[in-house]
């Protein structure tokens, strides 16, 4: 099968982006795999595959890089950018994923994406950390060590298959606290099975559960290995709304593949 994508990034978390509205595209895994694999593919961490969808401006088809799916916060931002490269130019996009519906809007000053995440209605502890869903499962985790030589391949792999979060999974993510309003993250993803340089539903997760003790609305900068974002949300008791992701999304290159 002959593709056209682009290749996008979302701070570093990357993904291979192809238009699906005119044409089905149904990949297997081991095609999903192929086009994943840094030396004998593109190189990506998933795959998202823009589809029509009734009244919405798309739907987003999140595939990691193993197969399986999920939502993404990293990837909504691409494609909205994508959508927009593709001739679809609104001042605000509402688009369907896995976790439901989705707005979004680009800031032509910064260029960033603000996407807006669905609303967390608990935040489970476990020990001192915690566990959340933000359209993915996740598991936070804060650190004292410098995060920069931990362990997080090793330990983020334990924890995303110990029982905490049996059966499905979850992506595990390890927060340095820089300020009461700034973060540092590092995460192994569920699905790419290693660190990426940073994780949207992650790094929002990083933000909702660092500072158990906020009310109302907080704005928190993260930074990951793949650079920066901003966290937004309103919190009431443990209920999360009005959750935005803000950050970047860029592409890479455009191509043609045979897979
Ligand atoms: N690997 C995650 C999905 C992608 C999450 C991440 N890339 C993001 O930006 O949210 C999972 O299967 O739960």
């Amino acid at each position: 099968m002959t593709i056209n994508f682009s290749k996008y990034q979302g701070t570093g978390n990357d993904f291979v982006m192809i238009d699906g509205r005119e044409r089905e595209i149904a990949l297997s895994k081991e095609q999903v795999s192929k086009l994943c694999d840094r030396k004998f593919g593109i190189g990506a961490d998933g795959i998202i595959i823009l589809k029509n969808k009734d009244g919405y401006d798309f739907e987003m088809d999140y595939i990691n890089r193993d197969g399986s799916r999920s939502m993404c916060g990293n990837g909504g931002r691409c494609a909205v950018q994508f959508a927009r490269q593709l001739g679809i130019q609104k001042q605000e996009y509402h688009f369907w994923a896995i976790d439901g519906e989705h707005i979004a809007a680009i800031d032509h000053e910064t260029r960033w994406i603000n996407l807006k995440m669905n609303d967390v209605e608990s935040v489970k502890n476990a020990g001192n950390d915690f566990i959340l869903d933000t359209g993915s499962p996740h598991y936070v985790r804060i650190v004292e060590e410098d995060l920069r030589q931990y362990k997080v391949f090793d330990e983020g792999r334990s924890i995303r298959y110990s029982d905490a979060v049996a059966p499905e999974g979850a992506n595990v993510n390890f927060v340095k606290v820089i300020s009461d309003n700034a973060i540092f993250v590092r995460t192994y993803e569920r699905g790419v099975e290693d660190e990426t340089l940073s994780c949207g539903t992650g790094v929002t997760a990083a933000a909702l559960t660092f500072q158990p003790h906020t009310k109302g609305f907080s704005r928190v900068y993260v930074e990951t290995l793949g650079g920066s974002l901003a966290i937004e949300f309103v919190k009431s008791d443990n209920r999360f709304t009005n959750i935005r992701l803000c950050g970047p999304a860029e592409c890479v290159f455009n191509g043609t593949i045979n897979v």
